[in-house]
């Protein structure tokens, strides 16, 4: 089994707690036929950045989705904070997920037609979950975004945005934040400054940030990263380098 441990300099108080994110054995596919995730099985410890890399077609998005509970695995369980979140069928899958995850996309997905202020607490209005302001509070400090909670989406930068959308990701203190490509539509400066706050956020308050990636560079600012390849994880690289990540998916791709 792939295993993260807490990174170096995080508090290990929290190895009592359940992994962030578990995998066991999860196997994907469709058709009946075409296996897409083969027996895959992965544990995100809490407090832990990992970056999921893989050449075109590899799997990363199936395991993302598989492990954020947005697809069901063919076999295998995955479990969210504790929780099993496979083989539940759809309303309570979609219960957990909630509750539970949070979700950071590459086009932002922020309602337009709402403030920033009302986008951050969707999700909690949606689940029923009491807001816990001064979180609230602090997580728009640290975002950067207290003075602009009024505006609407389109009267943001995209980094500004995408900073909402991380806000709104862990506004209900999620177990494990899924990132697809977070800083895919931003300027290299632009994704720095998100690819930072996202690290800092997991160091300093001990979020779980599980972020897939085709940038070596961005994947470089992760604890760890595991490499997809047809659909298994073919290799993990602690405080990974761009440069040698570079290097594997190059030779990847030649295979
Ligand atoms: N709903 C589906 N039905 C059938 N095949 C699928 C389905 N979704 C994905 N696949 C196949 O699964 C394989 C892996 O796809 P996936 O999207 O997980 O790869 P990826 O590594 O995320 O690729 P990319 O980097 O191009 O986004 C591909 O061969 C794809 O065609």
């Amino acid at each position: 089994m792939t295993t993260l441990t807490a990174p170096l300099g995080a508090p290990r108080s929290a190895s009592a707690r359940p992994p962030a994110l578990l995998m066991r054995e999860v196997t994907k596919t469709y058709d009946g036929a075409h296996t897409v995730l083969d027996r895959v099985s992965l544990e995100v410890q809490r407090g832990t950045f990992l970056a999921v890399m893989g050449p075109s077609g590899s799997g990363k998005s199936t395991l993302l989705h598989c492990a954020a509970g947005l697809d069901d695995p063919t076999s295998g369980e995955v479990h969210v904070g504790g929780h099993r979140i496979s083989g539940l069928g759809e309303t309570k899958r979609t219960l957990l997920r909630r509750n539970r995850i949070g979700f950071v996309f590459q086009s932002y997905n922020l309602l337009p037609s709402l403030t920033v202020e009302e986008n951050l607490t969707l999700p909690l209005r949606q689940s029923g979950a009491a807001a816990d302001r001064t979180w609230l509070r602090h997580l728009v400090e640290r975002v950067g975004l207290a003075d602009l909670l009024d505006r609407r989406p389109a009267e943001l930068s995209g980094g500004q945005q995408q900073r909402a959308a991380i806000a709104r990701s862990l506004a209900a203190r999620p177990d494990v934040v899924f990132a697809d490509e977070p800083t895919g539509a931003l300027d290299l400066d632009t994704a720095a400054g998100v690819l930072d706050l996202l690290r800092e956020l997991v160091d300093e308050w001990e979020q779980t940030v599980v972020m897939v990636t085709h940038d070596p560079a961005a994947a470089a600012r992760a604890h760890a990263a595991c490499v997809v390849a047809d659909g298994r994880i073919d290799s993990y690289l602690p405080n990974p380098d761009a440069a040698e990540l570079a290097r594997r998916l190059t030779a990847l791709g030649r295979r």
